[in-house]
């Protein structure tokens, strides 16, 4: 298998108000957040043949599939581009195994050799057992794992994800998280992954970009977009507490030798790289040591109070791990402390507020 390329594209679409420009290196997983009607639909669409821009370029691995300059249009089913919609969108005549060797036939290999490449992804995606299913036998789950092995055994050279799981049982789209990310892993390829989710950011990309009114606004590593948000999209859903560190099996450590005690994924191992979660509203500020002593609670020099109407937001200091960490309380509570910036603070939060998932690379 050729695995996956690099990735360029430079395109507008007027009537959309869409203008975009991004370079994907080989092998990246760049997650693509943004509100309802920003332009994440159109990115995918342009990439995977959909649409056509007005004006615009794209390229992966330097072959030209888009260039408006010169009237060249590789058309979609020429491009080695998979693209895993919300809906698994199996054919429904097709057993899973015939739906998953479709894309190696159409690229003109035999069947006893497609039927080899099918068995291999079905089993990669733990679904062997639904091979001579059809759709209509298939749950959400299942459905969404054949089409998930379908995209990969057509190897592509770029993986287009659209909220692969928006459409999911919320039962069951960790375990496709889960699933996504092993196979991610084992063969590292060219993906765009858009989601709302801020999990599957953390989870599964290394580098987030945020589409706001058809254009990229930030662009970044995922922690960092996440840990400091530049648009109002990503303020909204980002303003968490992000910890970075790794699993040890009871709880998160630093690099700086802090531990963040929390709920974790069931996919964290021992030794992996890790972050952990949480909102500023689970954490409590406090002059010296709390009673009763919460699970988690660290020193930590307030940088910056943040009205919030209700509420203040106290910013602090960042260390190994975090680029500081953030606790929204009561505006009583902030006179009751005579907050200042530079003040030395204990800051608590239980470990029933937090949860830790593994981190992308
Ligand atoms: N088929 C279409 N024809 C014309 N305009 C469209 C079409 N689809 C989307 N648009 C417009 O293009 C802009 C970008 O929409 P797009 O679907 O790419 O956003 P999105 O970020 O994918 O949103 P969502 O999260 O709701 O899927 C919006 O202004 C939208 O109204």
């Amino acid at each position: 298998m050729s695995g996956s390329g690099s990735l360029e594209i430079t395109a507008t679409v007027v009537d959309r108000d869409v203008s975009v420009e991004l370079a994907v290196p080989a092998g990246q997983v760049v997650a693509v957040l943004g509100a309802n009607g920003a332009g994440k639909s159109t990115l995918l669409g342009l990439l995977a043949g959909q649409l056509r821009p007005d004006h615009g370029r794209i390229t992966v691995d330097g072959t030209v599939l888009v260039d408006t300059d010169h009237r060249t249009w590789v058309p979609a089913h020429r491009r080695r581009i998979g693209l895993l919609a919300q809906q698994a969108l199996l054919f429904p005549h097709l057993t899973a195994a015939a739906n998953v060797a479709f894309g190696p036939r159409s690229q003109g290999r035999g069947r006893t050799d497609a039927r080899r490449v099918a068995e291999h992804w079905l089993t990669a995606v733990d679904a062997g057992q639904y091979a001579d299913r059809t759709p209509d036998q298939l749950s959400g789950g299942q459905a969404q794992r054949i089409a998930i092995a379908r995209a990969l055994a057509a190897d592509p050279q770029v993986l287009l994800l659209d909220e692969p799981m928006a459409a999911l049982d919320v039962a069951v789209a960790p375990a496709i998280r889960q699933l996504l990310r092993r196979v991610l892993a084992q063969t590292p390829r060219t993906t765009l992954l858009v989601t709302h989710d801020l999990i599957d950011a953390l989870t599964l990309a290394d580098r987030t970009v945020v589409v706001e009114a058809g254009r990229i606004v930030e662009d970044g590593p995922t922690r960092s977009v996440l840990a400091a948000p530049r648009s109002a999209f990503t303020a909204r859903i980002a303003g968490v507490n992000l910890v970075a560190g790794t699993w040890t099996g009871q709880h998160l450590i630093t690099g700086g030798g802090v531990a963040v005690h929390g709920t974790a994924d069931p996919a964290c191992r021992p030794g992996d790289a890790a972050v952990a979660v949480f909102s500023p509203v689970a954490v409590a500020v406090y002059e010296d040591d709390p009673g009763g002593s919460p699970r988690n609670h660290l020193p930590a020099v307030v940088t910056e109070l943040e009205p919030r109407g209700e509420t203040v937001r106290v910013h602090t200091a960042p260390f190994p791990g975090t680029s500081g960490l953030l606790a929204d309380i009561t505006v009583a509570a902030a006179a009751d402390l005579h907050l200042q910036p530079g003040d030395r603070v204990r800051i608590a939060f239980k470990a029933t507020a937090v949860t830790v998932h593994p981190a992308a690379r």
